[in-house]
C-alpha cells in the first residue's frame, strides 16, 4: 500500500506505523510522502490544474487561484471541538466533546473516506528543525490543496523524520475532505464533506479534522496546533502560544525594540506586522503576523518566534496605499483563495484599487456585476505566499533563538469608546486589559459580521484549554518574569465617526502609536493615569505631517467615564461564566477599575 519508491522518503519508524494505520482505514489509491521539495510542489500544483481546482493567475509568475465552494470560506467556530477527558477543562468558551465519543463519530467518517484519492503525507517543523522553541509535526491530508499551502506555510522537511527517529516530540494532524470517490467517478473542483468536525485533542496532543479544506480549519499546523494544541503544551511546560505578530522598530539611531500583538483574526496584525512608517525615524522588520510562541531566556527576558514559514493573510482592504510591503511579496509564487479574476488575467479584491475593473470574474467563476451589492472577491478572501518573499522581512526571522520582546499589545476592532492607544498599570493589570479584549466580528469565521464579542487575547477561537487557566497562566508568566516582563498596551484603530469613516487613519500612520508605545518603554514619556490605564498626553504623540483635527484626536485619547463604566458591567457579567476557573487577581483588577471610576465620575 504505501508508496514508499515514489520519494524515497526514510520516514520515522512510528510515523510509518500511524500512516499505515490511516492509509488502512481510509483506503486511499496511493500515499505520498512528501520532502517539501520544489519538484513535489510543481506535482501538486500539476494534479490541481488537471483537477480544476486551481487557475494560473497570468499576471503573476508561479501564482495561482483557487475557488472554494459557498460553503467553505471560513473558519467554523461551532464545528470546532476541544476534546479533553473532562468538560471543565474545555472551558466555558469552547465547545467540548468527550474523546472517546468524538473519536468513535471520526472513526466512521474516516472509514474509506480517502477512496481513489492520494493521501499525502506532511512531515513539517514548526520553527527551524531543532530549534529550542521549535516542534515537529506529521499531517495527512487527502487535498492536494491542503498540502502545496503546507508547503508555503511551514517548513516541510524528511529531516522532521530524523529527528523523530532520535526521540523528538511530534504531533499527528490528520485531515481528509471527507469526499472518497467511487469507481469511474468523476472529482469537482473543491470538494469538501458538509459534516465538518474540527476536532483537538489537547491531552494526547492530537488533531483530526473532516470535511473543510479552508485554512484554519485543514492546515491544521496553524491555528490547530501553533495555538489550540501548542497553548495546552505551553501550559503544561511553562511557555506561551499566542495568536499575535511580531515585528522590530529599529530607530535611524540604532535603537530596536520587538513588540508583539495579539488581534482578532481580520483586525489587522498582518498590516501592523508589515508596517511602512510613516515617521522616517522608524523602520518596521516583520518577524511574523499571526502566531508567536514565546519562551522566557536565560536572561530572564521572553524570547518570541514566529513558528510558521509563511503568510495566509486577508486579501480585501490590502492595496498600494495600505499595505505596498503585502502586495509587493504577492507579484509571484502566490495561491490566491476566493479573490476575483481580471480580464487580463490578474487578481482583484475590494479596496485594491478605487475604480473596480471592468469585466471581473467574481471568486465563484461568474461574470460579477458591479451594480449588485455582491462583493467581486469573499471578504474572507485570502493570499498564501512564504515569508521570505516579503520584502520587509527581517534578514534573522527565523533566529531558533527568537527575539526579546519589549511590548505586548492588545486591540480589537471597537467603533467607540477604546481609546487609540493606552499602557496598562502592570503586568497584571494588562492580563485584565487581554481578558477583557472585545471586537467586532468579522468575515474570518462564520458567523454574523460586524456583532461585538468579547475575544480574550484575541485567543477566543483558539484556546486550547479553559480560559480561566490560560489567564492563570499568563499570571504565573507574569510572576516569573518579574520586572523583565513586557510592557503591555491595548490599541484600537478602528474607532467610527458619525459618517462610519475611520478618524484615525491608521495603516502607516499607526508607526505614530508604536512611537509611543517605544517612548514609553524606554521612559521618554510619562503619559497621564486614567482610571482604564495610562493614555498618552496631548502632547506626547507625533503628529508632524498628519492631518488630524486635534479635536478629533483629543476624543481618540481620552477616557470616557461613563462609557467604560457601562463597560466594565459586560465584564462583570462575561467573567461570571469562568465561575472558580477566574484567578482571584482579575476579579481585584475588575473591582479597582470600577473603583476609580466611580471615583472619577464622582470627581467631576
Ligand atoms: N481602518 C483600518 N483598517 C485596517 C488597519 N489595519 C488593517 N486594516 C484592515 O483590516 C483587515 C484585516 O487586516 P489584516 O492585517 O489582514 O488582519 P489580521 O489580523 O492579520 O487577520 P487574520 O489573518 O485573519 O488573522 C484588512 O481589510 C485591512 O485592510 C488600520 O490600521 N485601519
Ligand atoms: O486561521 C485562518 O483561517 C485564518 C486566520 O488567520 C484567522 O482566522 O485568524
Ligand atoms: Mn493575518
Amino acid at each position: 500500500m504505501t508508496d514508499f519508491a515514489a520519494t524515497e522518503v526514510l520516514a520515522a519508524a512510528d510515523v510509518r506505523t500511524w500512516v499505515d494505520e490511516v492509509a488502512a482505514k481510509t483506503k486511499p489509491a496511493s500515499v505520498r510522502y512528501l520532502t517539501g521539495s520544489d519538484a513535489e510542489y510543481q506535482e501538486l500544483v500539476d494534479v490541481m490544474l488537471e483537477a480544476g481546482t486551481i487557475v494560473p493567475v497570468p499576471k503573476r509568475p508561479g501564482s495561482y487561484l483557487a475557488r472554494s465552494t459557498k460553503d467553505d470560506v471560513a473558519r467554523m467556530e461551532d464545528r470546532t471541538f476541544i476534546c479533553s477527558e473532562q468538560e471543565i477543562d474545555a472551558g466555558p468558551t469552547n465547545n467540548w466533546r468527550d474523546p472517546a465519543e468524538m473519536r468513535e463519530t471520526l472513526d466512521e467518517l474516516f472509514e474509506g473516506a480517502m477512496a481513489r484519492r492520494t493521501m499525502y503525507v506532511i512531515p513539517f517543523s514548526m520553527g527551524v528543525v531543532g530549534g529550542p522553541i521549535s516542534q515537529l509535526g506529521v499531517e495527512i491530508t487527502d487535498s492536494p490543496y491542503v498540502a502545496a499551502s503546507m508547503m508555503y506555510m511551514t517548513r516541510v522537511t524528511d529531516e522532521v523524520h530524523t529527528a523523530i527517529e532520535s526521540g523528538d516530540f511530534w504531533v499527528k494532524a490528520l485531515h481528509s475532505i471527507g469526499v472518497p470517490l467511487a469507481e469511474g467517478e468523476a472529482d469537482v473542483a473543491w470538494p469538501s464533506n458538509p459534516n465538518r468536525y474540527i476536532t483537538q485533542f489537547p491531552e494526547t496532543r492530537e488533531i483530526i479534522s473532516f470535511g473543510s479544506a479552508y485554512g484554519g480549519n485543514a492546515l491544521l499546523a496553524k491555528k490547530c496546533f501553533a495555538l489550540r494544541i501548542a497553548s495546552a503544551m505551553a501550559r503544561d511546560e511553562g511557555w506561551m502560544a499566542e495568536h499575535m505578530l511580531i515585528l522590530r522598530m529599529r530607530h535611524e539611531s540604532g535603537r530596536t525594540l520587538h513588540i508583539t500583538g495579539a488581534f482578532p483574526s481580520a483586525c489587522g496584525k498582518t498590516n501592523l506586522a508589515m508596517l511602512q512608517s510613516s515617521m522616517p525615524e522608524w523602520t518596521i522588520e516583520t518577524i511574523g503576523d499571526d502566531i508567536a510562541w514565546l519562551r522566557p531566556g536565560k536572561d530572564g527576558r521572553l524570547y518570541a518566534i514566529n513558528p510558521e514559514y509563511g503568510f495566509f493573510g486577508v486579501a480585501p482592504g490590502t492595496s498600494v496605499k495600505t499595505n505596498s510591503v503585502a502586495m509587493e511579496m504577492m507579484e509571484r509564487d502566490t495561491i490566491f483563495t476566493n479573490v476575483a479574476l481580471t480580464e487580463d488575467g490578474d487578481v482583484w479584491w475590494e479596496g485594491m484599487t478605487k475604480e473596480v475593473p471592468e469585466n471581473l470574474t467574481n471568486w465563484l467563476g461568474e461574470p460579477h456585476d458591479p451594480s449588485g451589492d455582491a462583493p467581486a472577491a469573499h471578504p474572507n478572501a485570502r493570499f498564501t505566499v512564504r515569508a521570505m518573499q516579503c520584502p520587509s522581512i527581517a534578514p534573522d526571522y527565523d533566529d531558533p533563538a527568537g527575539v526579546p520582546i519589549d511590548a505586548i499589545i492588545f486591540g480589537g476592532r471597537r467603533p467607540s469608546l477604546v481609546p487609540l492607544v493606552m499602557q496598562s498599570r502592570s503586568w497584571q493589570h494588562g492580563v485584565f486589559v487581554g481578558s477583557t479584549v472585545s471586537s467586532q466580528q468579522t468575515a474570518a469565521a462564520e458567523g454574523p459580521v460586524g456583532q461585538i464579542r468579547r475575544d480574550p487575547f484575541a485567543m477566543l477561537p483558539f484556546a486550547g484549554y479553559n480560559m480561566g487557566d490560560y489567564f492563570a497562566h499568563w499570571l504565573r508568566m507574569g510572576e516569573s518574569l518579574g520586572d523583565k516582563a513586557p510592557k503591555i498596551f491595548n490599541v484600537n484603530w478602528f474607532r467610527r465617526d458619525e459618517e462610519g469613516g475611520f478618524p484615525w487613519p491608521g495603516f502607516s500612520e499607526n508607526a505614530r502609536v508604536l512611537d509611543w508605545v517605544a517612548k514609553r518603554v524606554s521612559g521618554e514619556v510619562t503619559g497621564v493615569e486614567t482610571p482604564i490605564g495610562i493614555l498618552p498626553a496631548a502632547d506626547e504623540l507625533n503628529l508632524d505631517g498628519l492631518e488630524i483635527d486635534r479635536d478629533v484626536l483629543d476624543e481618540l485619547i481620552s477616557c470616557d467615564v461613563e462609557g467604560w463604566r457601562d463597560e466594565m458591567l459586560g465584564v462583570s457579567e462575561f467573567y461570571e461564566i469562568f465561575g472558580q476557573r477566574l484567578p482571584g487577581e482579575l476579579g481585584r483588577e475588575l473591582t479597582d477599575v470600577k473603583r476609580r471610576l466611580k471615583e472619577a465620575a464622582e470627581a467631576n
